[in-house]
């Protein structure tokens, strides 16, 4: 048996974020063209380097991008929409980006979540163009390694099943003819790998472990078959990840050479698999085994199991062993985190960490000597013992929480008339999603604060000078609900970590979120418990400033829980209900202080929801759940609000409708025609706001652009539960943009406000 340590794919995004930063020069124009494609290079050829000397016998190339690897395929294949004006030939920087980040005249490309992760890619847009390869990249990243390092690198891209699922624009019919356009160029870029040298051509088919149907299954075997016609010369690694394959029987059987497998987040269903169906003789196996999106520490002895269960179930003639998915959702590396607590730095492993544990699989798979696995299992079991996981009150609390604590007293529509009283707000009320722009300023005081070159007096007046300043530009704007803006914080979830017990935060360990946009997720590895209020004194200091409501913000149970990196020796839902007790604290707390209007955000309540159908009601039982017992305690006059963003809202209106969320405002502006028709097939009874622009953008939307927007809106809703308010928060804008475009938006609301006085 022959036995292959690699990886789907490593981070791009440099130990120090170099890769991040360097992009980020480029588009304020601070490096030139040239230089910019300088140094992506050599951030290309650093971490192949690196994977090398880690011990992996194989790495990938394709697994980088310049922005984002859906836009990546799209760009190689000239699925440019005609708004950006391209030209032809190759696909040129300033196009690339204006698709990612949109133009004065063109807006973005949509973004959407990455099946279940924090990640975000631009949603590929079909519109019939003709289409045909701009450029194979692969190829230029295989021969740029080969002749760096001698190298045979394994070319990787998204495969046309997944690409094609997650491409939009077409219609059943013409869905028929858009794959029709696609698959001679796959086959195309494939046969032009194979022809520089390339052995295998890794196609990523994450759609495969999600739920399908008949026609989706023909679909995919269509589509293996014509390839395997196609390019009979290629050998093909079909990758799966983030669950078991779906259809196994079915679709092991696909004419490639090789296929991966989940083994951590699909463990049960694809041993499952295995046991009952076996895995062809003629491929190769490729097991995820270490897991490529947490950053615990394996327990080798227990990998080590799996394999050998694997290699003993399955005939396959050779056995790759990798992460179980891109490593680009853990962080680099674990050298920078000195501050760290022992025993859990100790249990740590981030992206270069999980490599050598991938090497080390292999070394004990060919039978040599290594003392990692006690030391695995030492220092796992050294975590499991920490105080920390040991809070009877909290644990305690967990096991009584009873019936009642998740409701609120009075129904919905009860509480709206009750509410609607209480606050005074105009028809359609503007309001935003909680954070205004972090200016340089602001990171740049934050930052001296943290060296302990500002004190902490000086620190909290700068903040609440901010507040001041924007408080006054809200009334100014005269906008009808008024937020803080959110200075205090660097990240809506790493900022509770910071104040919470039971989590710890690092100072390096940065994942891409989108674009060149990073999040450090905080690390939950004990049990939560609220110590000391963590909002109530900004909020109480923006509201001493004003006679308008100042809504409070705080960030929910479930997007706590996934947005950082989670303990996994409980239950993740016991975990979210302890956040979720701890949150309650808070927002009994707001309420005690003379907040009226709370709003949890729960913008990753969707992205947590499991790939596959079956496994939905489970989830959503406890995570809708944990929102209602953190929110349920308010009186009735406390208007309770929620946002979410980024995500496919239309098959989740009513899990939403679940939340008891007196209003939720909901991004919708990149994707707005499909939410709304789903609103007309799922009615929505309560408060809601639908973006009414994108907040990703530099770009100023016309008043009358987002009046058509409300006007749309209000086809399918009525006029009592209409708010007015932007996609998301305006943390990444920049000042003079955002003051502009929220006045538009205020102009908009009362241009309708007159609409509608006038109709009567
Ligand atoms: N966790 C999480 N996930 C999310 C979102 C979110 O808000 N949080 N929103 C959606 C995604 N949207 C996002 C929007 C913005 C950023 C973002 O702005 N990230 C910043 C980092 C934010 C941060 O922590 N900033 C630190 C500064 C860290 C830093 O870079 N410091 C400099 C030095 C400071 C300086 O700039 O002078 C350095 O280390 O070099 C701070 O504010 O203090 C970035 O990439 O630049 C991320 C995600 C979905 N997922
Ligand atoms: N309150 C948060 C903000 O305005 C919500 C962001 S959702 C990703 O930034
Ligand atoms: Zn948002």
């Amino acid at each position: 048996m022959t036995y292959v340590a690699t990886a789907i794919g490593y981070p791009y995004i440099g130990e120090n974020r170099e890769w991040k930063k360097s992009l980020e020069k480029f588009w304020k124009q601070e490096i030139t063209e040239d230089d910019f494609v300088k140094q992506q290079k050599e951030i290309r050829l650093s971490r192949i380097e690196k994977q090398l000397q880690l011990g992996l016998n194989v790495v990938s190339v394709g697994d980088f991008t310049n922005y984002d690897r859906v836009l990546d395929t799209a760009a190689m294949f000239g699925l440019v929409p005609q708004r950006f004006n391209w030209q032809g030939g190759k696909v040129d920087l300033s196009t690339y980006y204006a698709m990612a980040r949109g133009t004065k005249d063109a807006v973005a490309c949509e973004m959407t979540k990455w099946f279940n992760t924090n990640y975000h890619y631009i949603v590929p847009e079909y519109e019939g163009q003709t289409l045909r390869v701009t450029e194979n990249t692969l190829v230029k990243h295989f021969v740029e390694a080969k002749a760096a390092f001698d190298i045979i690198a394994k070319p990787t891209f998204i495969g046309p099943y997944t690409f094609i699922q997650l491409t939009k624009g077409y219609d059943r019919v013409s869905k028929a003819s858009f794959v029709l356009a696609l698959l001679p160029l796959y086959a195309q870029v494939i046969k032009e790998l194979v022809a520089v040298g390339a052995e295998w051509v890794q196609l990523e088919e994450p759609a495969l472990v999600t739920s399908l149907d008949k026609e989706e299954i023909q679909l995919v075997q269509e589509i293996y078959a014509q390839l395997a016609t196609a390019v009979p010369e290629a050998k093909i690694m079909l990758q799966t990840y983030f669950e078991s394959l779906f259809a196994y029987e079915q679709l092991i059987q696909l004419p490639v050479q090789g296929i991966g497998l989940d083994f951590v987040h699909g463990y049960q269903d694809n041993m499952n698999a295995l046991r009952q169906h076996g895995f062809p003789a003629d491929k190769v196996l490729a097991a995820g085994v270490i897991n490529g999106r947490d950053i615990w520490r394996a327990n080798l002895a227990e990998v080590n199991a799996t394999v050998k269960a694997i290699e003993q179930l399955s005939d396959a003639k050779e056995l790759w062993i990798q992460p179980s998915c891109h490593l680009q959702h853990a962080p680099i590396t674990t050298k920078f985190e000195t501050k760290l607590d022992d025993i859990l730095r100790d249990a740590l492993a981030f992206a270069d960490e999980k490599v050598v544990e991938i090497a080390e699989v292999v070394a004990y798979l060919e039978g040599k000597e290594s003392t990692a696995i006690s030391e695995s299992m030492k220092a796992i079991e050294a975590l499991k013992n920490h105080p920390i996981r040991n809070n009877k009150t909290v644990q305690q609390a967990v096991q009584t929480i009873e019936q009642v604590d998740f409701e609120r007293n009075t129904p919905f529509t009860e509480r709206l008339t009750i509410q609607q009283k209480a606050l005074q707000l105009p028809l359609f009320p503007t309001t935003t999603i909680g954070s205004f722009p972090q200016s340089d300023e602001v990171k740049q005081k934050r930052n001296a604060w943290r060296k302990g070159n500002l004190t902490p007096a000086e620190y909290n007046a700068f903040l609440e000078q901010e507040t001041a300043r924007w408080v006054a530009i809200q009334e100014e704007l005269d906008i009808d609900v008024l937020v803080h803006g959110e200075f205090e914080r660097t990240d809506m979830v790493e900022y509770f970590g910071e104040k919470l017990t039971g989590f710890a935060f690092t100072e390096n360990a940065w994942v891409v979120s989108y674009g060149s946009r990073c999040v450090k997720p905080p690390i939950i590895y004990g049990d939560v418990a609220l110590e000391t209020p963590m909002t109530v004194k900004e909020t109480v200091y923006a509201q001493s400033l004003t006679k308008r409501h100042v809504k409070g913000m705080l960030t929910g149970p479930v997007t706590i829980l996934n947005w950082s990196f989670v303990r996994d020796d409980i239950e993740r839902k016991d975990v979210t209900y302890q956040i979720a007790l701890a949150l309650r604290k808070e927002i009994e707390a707001l309420e005690e202080a003379g907040i009226s209007i709370i709003q949890v955000d729960e913008p990753a309540l969707r992205e947590g929801l499991p790939l596959r159908k079956e496994h939905w009601s489970a989830y959503l039982e406890w995570a809708v759940g944990a929102f209602k017992l953190a929110t349920a305690s308010v009186q009735d006059e406390t208007q309770i609000h929620t946002h979410m963003c980024y995500c496919e809202f239309n098959d989740f209106i009513e899990p939403i409708s679940a939340l008891d969320a007196d209003v939720i405002s909901i991004e919708t502006s990149r994707s707005h025609g499909e939410l709304i028709s789903s609103l007309q097939h799922n009615p929505y009874d309560k408060g809601i706001g639908l973006g009414v622009y994108d907040i990703h953008s530099p770009r100023v939307p016309s008043e009358k652009e987002m009046l058509t927007i409300m006007e749309d809106s209000l086809q399918v809703l009525a006029r009592n539960q209409f708010w007015v308010n932007p996609d998301c928060g305006l943390k990444t804008r920049k000042e003079p943009e955002t003051v502009a475009a929220l006045a538009n938006m205020v102009a908009a609301a009362k241009t309708l406000r007159q609409q509608i006085e006038q109709s009567v």
